[in-house]
């Protein structure tokens, strides 16, 4: 099998009548490894995952994903969101939110399917809440079963976008061991702003910023990734800017570094 699980080579990349937002992206994703993405807002993240599931197309380059073209391979890849809106109006459980990721052209799910949905449930540790109505639960019970949603269709990948945006240090603690659970058998990437949080599992580090540039890891990662956008700054968490426009650009203008160096310190000791 080959041990190259994501290749991309010379992307670029621009929306439409805008300017270049990736150049000359390059990098390559083992199985099995943890990869996180950092960056300053508006570097160009978001496009590199969507570019990832085959949602975009480059303008150049070639992206392979199990050595396929993403949009042969969506099947493949777990997309892990911020966060999701679900209307409260209707009575989604944890259990059905979880199933809906197996998608089922006539929407019937089998017996297996269920079991499915069971497991990733277990697997995420949300069992105590399987019944529980969605606006019941909290920042970090609603993000692990955003991930056994992506868990349940037994995708090869996950992106995860932002886990830590909507939960506690406490929180993201549990969050953190289930990544690196997770990490025996997926392959994982994920965007944060939150290098503290990420600095006990990760196997490399990307920094997006128009190009792509690999930071070497060492015991002052974070603090040099957070040096690097300035130490005065603070990163906004993505569930804070409401609109796009204005507000989105008023973000870029001003990128705030939290203070999430010191909370993974502390994670650490
Ligand atoms: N659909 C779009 N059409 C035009 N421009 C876009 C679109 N989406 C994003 N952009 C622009 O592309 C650039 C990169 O955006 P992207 O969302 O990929 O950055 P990001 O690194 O994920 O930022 P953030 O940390 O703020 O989420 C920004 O200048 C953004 O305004």
């Amino acid at each position: 099998m080959n041990d190259i699980h994501i290749e991309v080579q010379r992307v670029s990349f621009s929306y439409e009548q805008s300017h270049e937002v990736l150049r000359d992206v390059e990098f390559a994703v083992r199985r099995n490894e943890v990869v996180t993405i950092v960056g300053p807002n508006g570097g160009g993240k978001t496009t590199l995952l969507r570019l990832l599931l085959g949602l975009l197309n480059p303008d150049s380059g070639t992206i392979l994903v199990n050595s396929k073209k993403p949009s042969d391979q969506r099947g493949v890849i777990g997309y892990v969101p911020q966060h999701m809106h679900f209307d409260r109006r209707f009575p989604m459980t944890v259990f059905d939110v979880v199933l809906s990721g197996l998608i089922k052209p006539f929407g019937f799910y089998s017996k297996r399917d269920r079991i499915k949905a069971e497991r990733s449930i277990e697997d995420v540790g949300l069992s105590s809440v399987r019944n529980n109505h969605i606006s019941r639960l909290s920042g970090g019970q609603m993000q692990r079963m955003l991930i056994a949603r992506a868990l349940v269709s037994e995708k090869e990948i996950l992106l995860l976008d932002e886990p830590t945006a909507s939960i506690d240090p406490a929180v993201g603690i549990r969050l953190n061991s289930l990544i690196k659970e997770l990490s025996a058998q997926h392959t994982i990437l994920l965007v944060t702003h939150d290098t503290g949080f990420v600095a006990n599992i990760t196997d490399r580090v990307f920094c997006v910023n128009g190009t792509l540039v690999e930071h070497p890891i060492d015991a002052n990662f974070s603090e040099i990734i957070a040096a690097s956008y300035g130490r005065e700054n603070r990163i906004v968490r993505h569930d804070m800017v409401l609109s796009d426009g204005p507000a989105r650009r008023h973000r870029h203008t001003r990128m705030h570094r939290r203070n999430s160096v010191l909370r993974g310190e502390e994670n650490k000791g």
